[in-house]
């Protein structure tokens, strides 16, 4: 269908600010957290990253759907974003593996969207003023009507939503290849491209339940634990957080990625803020600290860790714009140690953009690293290598751990 024989449609924001543009995907109405994502490439990804689960994505790119959509790489069973805003959507998508239009694919799966918006101007007005909730709607012609149902709509402050995206039942993955190790993962709204990653250096993982309890986790007897990405704020992540120390009290080898990078944060008795506007795209530099090399990521996350100063002094928080300056930078990283009840732990990355915390690590007394977590996709679904990495450090912990337990004492 032509764009323009398509309806018009309505974006209203919480503070006010109205677009106007067409019905893009399913027609209707929708409310979601404003969000920009940088990112040129990857909108089937982004789209179905449950991590996006009542997140209204807006797409700086301009245009999007050129290369359609395809089978092979969907990160989830359907598209989460709870809305989609995007200038100039393909008239004709074009790729080998294209099976169907981004349009008919939003429409498949009753997502709302609108095109013809001013993504710029509408971006810019979210870095200024911050992430905030929008509605959109192909349905209301009146401005002030959608503003009230938004004003009436959830925040993504509080908001508990692990439960919401979570397999109801474990599935395992199994390995390619023969076997080495065994990894519990819990699905906190988990991305396929990460068991994958640790599927192909021979592990067998089994994705478990965001509710499974303690008990069930070891009762797998893993070689090592994992938590993935997922939607919400992680201050409501009491149940993870619980579950996760008790995998470190254990000295299980641990690794998480965003979500479970603030799961593992609050583990270690760190807090957790709101970012302003947050971070969402696949070219974000970011520093090892304990190497000094830089790589560059694919992020998307709205919280981060705060810093073990605390989280006033946490750059780019919603209630306090912080201190991204290098004084602020080397203040912050005299404080980037810390002792916890499971040993000494460290802030590991951050972002060079902003200096928001985006690695931790927890160490044995003998400096040796049992737990860590980044901030950012390493999975590289879409996005930069780089980080690849990070799943070898994973296998390297497991390896060290069962290599230890495993030998008879006394052997060397
Ligand atoms: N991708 C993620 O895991 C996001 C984590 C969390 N929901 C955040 O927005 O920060």
């Amino acid at each position: 269908m032509s764009r323009n024989t398509q309806p018009s449609a309505l974006l209203v924001l919480e503070d006010g600010r109205v677009f106007r543009g067409r019905s893009y995907g399913a027609e209707g109405e929708t409310f979601g957290e404003a969000v920009f994502s940088t990112g040129m490439t990857g909108y089937q990804e982004t789209l179905t990253d449950p991590s996006y689960h009542r997140q209204v994505v807006v797409q700086t790119a301009p245009h999007i759907g050129n290369t359609g959509m395809n089978d092979e790489d969907p990160e989830s069973r359907r598209i989460w974003v709870a809305g989609y805003v995007v200038r100039d959507p393909a008239r004709l998508p074009s790729n080998w593996r294209s099976r169907r239009s981004l349009d008919d694919a939003l429409r498949a799966d009753g997502v709302v969207g609108i095109s013809g918006v001013d993504t710029r101007a509408l971006t810019r007005h979210l870095r200024e003023r911050g992430a905030m909730r929008v509605g959109i709607s192909s349905t209301e012609t009146d401005p002030d009507a959608l503003l009230e149902r938004v004003l009436a709509s959830p925040v993504m402050k509080g908001a508990e939503l692990a439960a919401e995206v979570t397999t109801t039942e474990p599935y395992v993955v199994p390995a390619v290849g023969t076997r080495k190790y065994t990894v519990a993962a819990v699905d906190l709204g988990i991305k396929s491209m990460t068991p994958h990653r640790l599927a192909e250096r021979g592990v067998e993982v089994h994705v478990l339940p965001a509710t499974t309890t303690l008990d069930q986790l070891l009762a797998l007897e893993p070689d090592g634990v994992f938590m993935s990405n997922g939607p919400g704020d992680p201050e409501t992540a009491d149940h993870p957080v619980k579950v996760l120390r008790g995998v470190l009290d254990r000295g299980i080898p641990f690794f998480g990625i965003c979500f479970g990078n603030q799961v593992f944060g609050r583990a270690l008795g760190l807090g957790t803020y709101k970012l302003r506007y947050g971070h969402r795209g696949i070219n974000q530099p970011v520093q090892d600290l304990t190497t000094g090399k830089v790589e560059v990521t694919a992020h998307n996350h709205g919280f981060a860790v705060a810093w073990p100063t605390g989280a006033a002094d946490s750059p780019d928080s919603a209630d306090d714009a912080g201190d991204a300056s290098p004084a602020g930078r080397s203040r912050r990283h005299a404080h980037a140690e810390i002792e916890t009840d499971f040993g000494p732990a460290r802030v590991t990355h951050v972002c060079l953009n902003d200096d928001v915390v985006e690695g931790l690590s927890l160490s044995d007394r003998d400096g040796r690293t049992r737990a860590f977590s980044v901030q950012y996709h390493p999975e590289a679904a879409a996005g930069p290598h780089d980080a690849a990495y990070l799943f070898d450090r994973f296998v390297g912990l497991m390896a060290d751990s069962t290599g230890t337990t495993t030998l008879p004492e006394g052997a060397a």
